[in-house]
């Protein structure tokens, strides 16, 4: 069983089959491989988070998925179509957010780029009427429908880009890093937003994101990208239990001495180590459950007392820096 099939997503509606993507550099001529035999599927009306550090080969793999760059291996089937045989027909299913393009009228007001973007898809004025109020009310762009988009902040922007999205009415939404660059409070908004539309469309979102409270929130699945291949491919929720069981806070009665921290260090890279006033704690996320044994091993050696473990609440933030700067391979059965 796949991921997300489990969950009644049991309908492929992205198909992405060893997909490669390379580019040479202008000046050294060097070659870049950006995407590496990427494969996966993504369930008609599953929310599924593509995340990875800088340069992984995110945007290359949405761009693919969007039909604005071609694969030079692999295939890409939307609803059963192949985006390269096929391109325009695919194309139908999917309207596409991408980072730092907002694809608007900058001369434009706000509902003149609503109006205009649903006619490009085929809409009339008066079937989209009751969706464009819809949207600027769900988006909080109501006071500002009149308003050019030149005028707006990058955030307002933002909003009104994704909702010219969701008003293609497409099944298939693909949002490139849609809070990247906005400051806290409005990307608190969108997401509130984006969650709401989770909750009441059953539509199938694709998101980018180096914001982790937008995956761990929002997305139902996740694929973590590393270096231009999938290094993991779950659910959130179980990505998130698998840590929890494995996240130790533990007190001790003395400090470590020298020697003690830098075998933590060295066998537990990832762990932290704070000495405070009343208290010595430690950290860690053991890979392996049988490991807490060579943890207490270090302990025991110059007979550090240990006052206590307690499981540790872990959020997606600390998951995505465990599997990408740890480096690990978490693939899951
Ligand atoms: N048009 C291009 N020409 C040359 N190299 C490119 C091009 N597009 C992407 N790359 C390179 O391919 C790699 C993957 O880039 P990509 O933008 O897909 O990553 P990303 O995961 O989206 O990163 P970020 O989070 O920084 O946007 C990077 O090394 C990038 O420099």
């Amino acid at each position: 069983m796949e991921a997300g099939e489990d969950e009644g997503f049991v309908e492929k509606i992205i198909e992405v089959h060893g997909i490669r993507k390379s580019f040479k550099k202008r000046k050294t001529k060097e070659i870049i491989t950006a995407v590496n035999d990427v494969s996966f599927d993504v369930h008609r009306g599953e929310v599924l988070g593509l995340l990875g550090p800088n340069g992984a080969g995110k945007t290359s793999t949405i761009k693919m998925i969007c039909g604005l760059l071609q694969a030079d291996e692999g295939s890409i089937h939307i609803n059963g179509l192949d985006i390269q045989k096929r391109r325009l027909k695919a194309l139908k299913h999917i309207s596409a957010v991408l980072e730092g393009n907002r694809n608007l009228y900058w001369r434009l007001t706000v509902r003149e780029n609503l109006e205009y973007f649903a006619g490009n898809r085929g809409l009339s004025r008066k079937e989209v009427a009751a969706q464009i109020e819809k949207l600027l009310s769900q988006f909080h762009l109501k006071d500002k429908e009149n308003e050019l988009v030149n005028g707006l902040s990058r955030g307002m922007q933002q909003k009104l880009a994704i909702a010219v999205a969701l008003l293609a009415n497409t099944e298939v939404i693909l949002l490139d890093e849609p809070t990247l660059g906005l400051d806290v409070e409005i990307s608190y908004e969108l997401r509130e937003i984006l969650k709401t539309i989770v909750k009441e469309e059953k539509r199938t979102i694709i998101i980018s994101s180096h914001d982790m409270p937008v995956v761990q929130e929002l997305c139902d699945r996740t694929i973590i990208i590393n270096k231009g291949t999938v290094v993991v491919d779950e659910r959130v929720e179980n990505l998130l239990k698998l840590f929890e069981t494995r996240a130790y806070s533990i007190k001790l009665g003395d400090a470590l001495s020298e020697a003690q921290q830098l075998k933590l260090q060295r066998k537990f890279p990832l762990s932290t180590y704070k000495v405070g006033t009343h208290q010595t704690t430690v950290e860690v996320n053991l890979e392996h459950s049988e490991d807490i044994y060579e943890l207490f091993d270090i302990f025991k050696e110059e007979g550090t007392q240990v006052e206590s473990i307690d499981r540790i609440t872990i959020d997606f933030e600390q998951v995505f820096m465990e599997i990408v700067k740890g480096e690990k391979n978490y693939a899951m059965a």
